[in-house]
């Protein structure tokens, strides 16, 4: 059998995306999920996505991480898929669809910027060496030294598989200030259990942490990723982060067929 996939990137998370409305796609099959993510016998990818048919919005969201096990938001892809709607026909320039943490409302552009709306904040957990918060999945954020020759792979490993976060684990997000509108940010990845070139959930957790935590009192910040530019803006009412918005390019690659 053969299947229909579009690739697509945000800042280098790159995506296999799958117009799944006609509930063809083997769900449970992690294999065929973890294979199609492989770099060598696969496609290649971050994760999957799969674009589905709901009864209240324009589509539903199932993403699953390169491991093949179905997670939780996706904010890079999340702005891939609108991408990808909007390339299919499913929708306009204007969206608003159902994911895992709830109910999204997003834009894209002529030039394939992507405004995505994420969940609110309302809990930020600050420790003396990090802060964690969830913002669709779970992030761990922390200022370092020298982020640029900081080995993301092996530290990100030890605070995701150490005692902070149990089983489930966490995104681990390493930061550094540029000034009070800019900041730096590589990501160690859940499920993907390496460094990616960008985050979306980590970016938005990054931005309201680092407010959060009075390293900036600016609502609009801009964040460096090792694939490119993200910027978050959002509104504060006390300690209850609202109207959070991720923007950014959501490019298509290519697409293709591949035997299964
Ligand atoms: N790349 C994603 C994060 C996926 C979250 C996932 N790695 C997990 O928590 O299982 C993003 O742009 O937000």
């Amino acid at each position: 059998m053969q299947i229909e996939f579009y690739k697509y990137q945000g800042t280098g998370n790159d995506f296999v995306m799958i117009d799944n409305r006609s509930n063809f796609f083997p769900k449970e099959n992690t294999k065929l999920v973890e294979r199609l993510c492989d770099r060598r016998f696969g496609i290649g990818a971050d994760g999957l996505i799969l674009l589905e048919n709901d009864a209240e919005t324009d589509f539903r969201m199932v993403y699953y991480n390169l491991d093949g096990n179905e997670s939780s938001m996706c904010g890079n892809g999340g702005r891939c898929l609108v991408a990808f709607a909007n390339q299919l026909g499913v929708i306009e320039n204007k969206t608003t669809f159902i994911a895992t943490d709830g109910l999204h409302h997003a834009t894209v552009n002529d030039d394939s910027i992507v405004s995505l709306q994420m969940i609110d904040v309302d809990e930020v957990q600050k420790k003396d060496s990090y802060t964690f918060l969830n913002t669709g999945s779970p992030h761990h954020v922390q200022i370092v030294d020298d982020l640029e020759h900081y080995n993301v792979k092996e530290n990100g490993a030890a605070i995701r598989y150490g005692e902070l976060y149990g089983q489930k684990g966490s995104n681990v997000n390493f930061v550094k200030k540029v000034s009070d509108s800019e900041f730096s940010l590589r990501t160690y990845e859940r499920g993907v259990e390496d460094e990616t070139l960008a985050c979306g959930t980590g970016a938005t957790a990054v931005a309201i942490a680092m407010n959060a935590t009075g390293q900036t009192d600016k609502t609009s910040i801009d964040i460096n990723v090792e694939g490119g530019k993200l910027a978050v803006s959002f509104d504060k009412l006390g300690e209850h982060f609202t109207n959070v918005f991720l923007i950014g390019p959501a490019k298509f690659v290519f697409k293709g067929t591949i035997e299964i």
